[in-house]
């Protein structure tokens, strides 16, 4: 916990400690109201005076009374800004660190928890920031004060004080032992509500096509469950700080007016109205006294929970990206467009089998490499060692020449051409999806999104889009289709001009003839540019310079279409699954 605080700025410090001033200021003038209380009090029950000097004591009450008020605003404002502000940079920090991560450390804290832990986590924390500095600060300078002035009055009094605040912390431990366990589980159950809630809206479609709903329901129903029934149990816990904190201050009171009726009782005619004086004032300041251990108690129970929270959000600021960003920003030996595979096995984080093993093979400028093999083959893994989604377990990927590891992350990601296997868009228009991202280069002028678009066969539908290049575009790409969307995620590739295109199976969802016209296009507008291409189809692949023939991780036929049909069993026996004899030939 003590940790997040090193996130505040040297000017919230300042106001924290500038709050301080109006925190006791707050303090001084509550407790002065006991003290023109028992002014009163023994004024009216004093003959000889006035009226007005009543109305001048309570005049100075009021005037305290809103003295603390507007100390008590004050302090509040400043305690929001503190805490606004604090939550604001962990959130953006949590952020930037998230985009630093690589699949790896995202796969282990899960997606569903990191957006728990950016939210409700950073809020847990704001509201303990906000109450704590009103309360931690407060609550002991309250009780301090007050204890000070009821010193010396009665040691009956003060023993009845002092009972009730020992049962107060008796109820404080009761609770905390009871409620802390549940904190983090609660947080957990978050995560898993959020997974839940995730997963049934990203597949809705499926789940409405399969008749799932009642199935989703179900799991809906337990994640919620769980996550309700531990909240229940918490806030009954709390539940019984309200009455329990009547019952004492009751109790107190009941006490202190009991005690003093005694007192009062054997006391002898001049001391009466003293006595009187004093337990209206003392019962006042020990209402305060018991008042500051209820706030500190709430903060005892918020402080616990926040910790979790805080815990948490350092666990992901504290995680170290196993992606390491090298230094060369450009390679300067004068090799452009090279790829080249050097001894690469490569294994998932959390298997023990390798799924690429000893891949060797270059691809030169201008080229076009085509990897081809059965599901599961590794072909979408090898692709993505290249923009270092993972790193090799074993051996060397090297462009032009140079270990990805060793370049700027980017400056290597400038060199290429991503196209995912599954286009992702993102909300916002079709000029914006294309000339998406920095690319180290000027910034995207209207006439590269154009001809992106037009190189992708895109722009005849986005021609006749409502608004053109200005189109909106949903988040996701929801509101065009699946071609188009693999069209216009090309177009942005082809904007960046790179040097290497990589194509993740990207034409799955293009008709034969929008993927024929595509790839020549794209082979006339880019003769200087590699061009890395899975695919599952033959026909896509057929007049690459290279093939590449993957099977259970391995290499098993490398040349061109005619070399591969009579030397590479794998290659054949996929080859005739598509197109006949005839049609190959
Ligand atoms: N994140 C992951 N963690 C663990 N194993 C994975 C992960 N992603 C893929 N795999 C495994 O790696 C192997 C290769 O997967 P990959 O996606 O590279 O195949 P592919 O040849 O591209 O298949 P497809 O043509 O179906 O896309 C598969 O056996 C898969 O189960």
């Amino acid at each position: 916990m003590v940790k997040i605080f090193k996130y505040l700025k040297k000017k919230e410090w300042a106001i924290i400690g500038f709050s301080l001033i109006f925190i006791v200021a707050q303090v001084y003038f509550d407790l002065k109201l006991p003290d023109y209380m028992a002014e009163i009090t023994l004024l009216v029950q004093t003959d000889s005076n006035a009226l007005s000097e009543i109305f001048i004591a309570g005049g100075w009450m009021l005037l305290c009374a809103l003295l603390s008020l507007v100390a008590s605003f004050i302090v509040g404002y400043f305690a929001a800004r503190v805490a606004a502000g604090l939550s604001k940079r962990l959130r953006s920090k949590l952020f930037s660190k998230v985009e630093s991560f690589s699949m790896e450390e995202i796969n282990g804290i899960s997606t569903s928890s990191l957006i728990t832990r950016s939210t409700n986590d950073i809020t847990q924390l704001q509201m303990v920031v906000a109450m704590g500095l009103q309360v931690i600060v407060k609550a002991p300078i309250l009780a301090i004060w007050a204890i000070i002035k009821i010193s010396g009055k009665s040691w009956q009094w003060s023993a009845a004080t002092g009972g009730a605040v020992g049962v107060l912390l008796l109820m404080i431990l009761t609770i905390v032992i009871f409620a802390i366990p549940k904190f983090k589980k609660i947080q957990g159950l978050t995560d898993n509500l959020n997974r839940v809630t995730r997963e049934n809206l990203s597949g809705l479609r499926v789940v409405r096509a399969y008749n799932a709903e009642s199935y989703q329901e179900e799991k809906f129903e337990k994640a919620n469950g769980e996550l309700t029934s531990t909240q229940l149990f918490v806030n009954r816990v709390m539940a019984i700080i309200q009455p329990g904190m009547g019952v004492i201050m009751s109790g107190l009171s009941l006490s202190i007016y009991w005690i003093g009726a005694y007192l009062i009782n054997s006391a002898g005619m001049g001391n009466k109205l003293i006595l009187f004086s004093d337990m209206v004032v003392f019962s006042a300041y020990a209402m305060q006294i018991v008042m500051a251990f209820m706030m500190l108690t709430i903060i005892f129970i918020m402080l616990p929970r926040a910790a979790v929270s805080a815990k948490r959000i350092n666990e992901v600021l504290d995680t170290k990206p196993t992606i390491i960003d090298g230094h060369i920003t450009d390679s300067t030996n004068g090799i452009e467009g090279e790829l080249e595979f050097r001894n690469v096995s490569f294994k998932y984080p959390d298997s023990s089998d390798y799924v690429l093993k000893n891949i060797n093979f270059k691809a030169h400028r201008g080229e076009t490499v085509a990897f081809i093999g059965s599901t599961g083959s590794g072909k979408s893994t090898l692709i993505n060692l290249i923009p270092r989604f993972y790193d090799a377990t074993e051996g060397e990927v090297l462009v032009n020449g140079i270990n990805v590891k060793d370049y700027q992350q980017k400056s290597l990601h400038n060199k290429l051409g991503y196209v995912p296997q599954r286009a992702v868009l993102f909300s916002g228009t079709v000029a914006s999806n294309v000339g998406y991202g920095d690319s180290g280069c000027n910034t995207y002028s209207l006439n590269d999104i154009e001809k992106a678009l037009s190189i992708a066969q895109a722009s005849e539908f986005v021609e006749k889009m409502e608004g053109r290049y200005e189109a909106s575009i949903s988040q996701g790409g929801a509101n065009v289709s699946g071609g188009q969307k693999q069209r216009i995620s090309i177009a942005r590739a082809v904007c960046r001009k790179p040097e290497i295109y990589i194509f993740d199976d990207s034409f799955s969802a293009l008709d034969y003839k929008t993927d024929r016209i595509l790839r020549s296009v794209l082979k006339k507008e880019t003769s200087n540019v590699t061009n890395l291409i899975v695919a599952q189809r033959i026909g896509t692949i057929k007049d690459a310079d290279k093939i590449i023939v993957l099977d259970e991780g391995k290499i098993v036929g490398i040349g061109k279409h005619h070399e591969l049909l009579e030397s590479c069993e794998v290659y054949q026996q996929i080859a005739y699954s598509q197109l006949s004899k005839e049609e190959l030939a």
